[in-house]
């Protein structure tokens, strides 16, 4: 099956420093690939660049077959990106902003109503809809910018730290949310969660200083005797140079 995320030798240099270095890979529909690495190994870098935020230094992404840079209204049209952090335009409340959304993707009438209640629904903001974001708490915010993400139904979802922020219960229904859309789309999450990817993810790739160490299902990266955490640790802990 066709890959709807493509990635190939994605190099991101900020000066000298590399933040992303000459990282591959791809997921396909009904995969949801659990992006893991310690802070600053270049996991929010690579979803900038592939939602187009950041430019790359080198190498190529593709969503659904076109190119972020060389084609990126396509490439837009096809991807919901939650990006870190709460969604801008904090004085406007819930509704208006996925209003103002919902006008952006090429909506009208009808079928901009429906979408916004659609996403309203999809990420429970009913109680909140006349809100303004400013006023919410951090998880109502991050399912504003679920919500955003996922109005136009997109087929590549590409979501950074989905449930920071959420309290058990809010990210056991966002988990379920995920488990739900999985089959349809291909989905790329990041998340510092381990048992997250073991709950939802069907791969993960673990990242660090901008370099995959590793790329498979997380029952093949986890020998029996070993658990996520441990391999996660070994592969990401610098080695501590021996006493003396
Ligand atoms: N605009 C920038 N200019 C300079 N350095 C940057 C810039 N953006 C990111 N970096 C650096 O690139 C590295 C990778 O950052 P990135 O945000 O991609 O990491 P991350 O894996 O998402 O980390 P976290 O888990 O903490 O969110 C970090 O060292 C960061 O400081």
């Amino acid at each position: 099956m066709a890959a709807l995320i493509e990635i190939e030798r994605l190099t991101k240099r900020f000066g000298a420093f590399t933040a992303v270095d000459d990282v591959s890979f791809t997921v396909a529909r009904g995969e949801v690939v659990g992006f893991l690495g310690p802070n600053g190994a270049g996991k929010s870098t690579t979803m900038k660049m592939l939602s187009g935020f950041v430019t790359p230094t080198a190498g190529t992404a593709r969503i659904c077959g076109k190119d972020v840079v060389d084609d990126p209204v396509a490439a837009k049209r096809s991807l919901g990106y939650l990006p870190e952090g709460a969604p801008t335009y904090p004085e406007m409340t819930v509704t208006g902003f996925l209003d103002f959304v919902a006008r952006i993707r090429g909506y009208r009438g009808i079928e901009r109503k429906e979408r916004v209640e659609d996403a309203i629904d999809l990420t429970q903001l009913e109680g909140v809809r006349l809100q303004p974001i400013e006023t919410l708490s951090k998880g109502f915010k991050r399912r504003v910018g679920l919500a955003q993400a996922l109005l136009h139904d997109p087929p590549v979802l590409v979501l950074d730290e989905p449930t920071d922020g959420l309290d058990p219960n809010q990210k056991h229904e966002v988990r379920q949310l995920i488990r739900r859309m999985a089959p349809e789309k291909a989905i790329l999450i990041s998340t510092h969660i381990l048992e997250e990817v073991e709950a939802v993810c069907t791969r993960a790739i673990i990242i660090a200083g901008g370099k995959v160490l590793a790329d498979d299902k997380p029952s093949a990266l986890t020998p029996t005797d070993k658990t996520l955490e441990e391999v996660f640790r070994e592969l990401t802990v610098p080695a501590q140079p021996e006493a003396a």
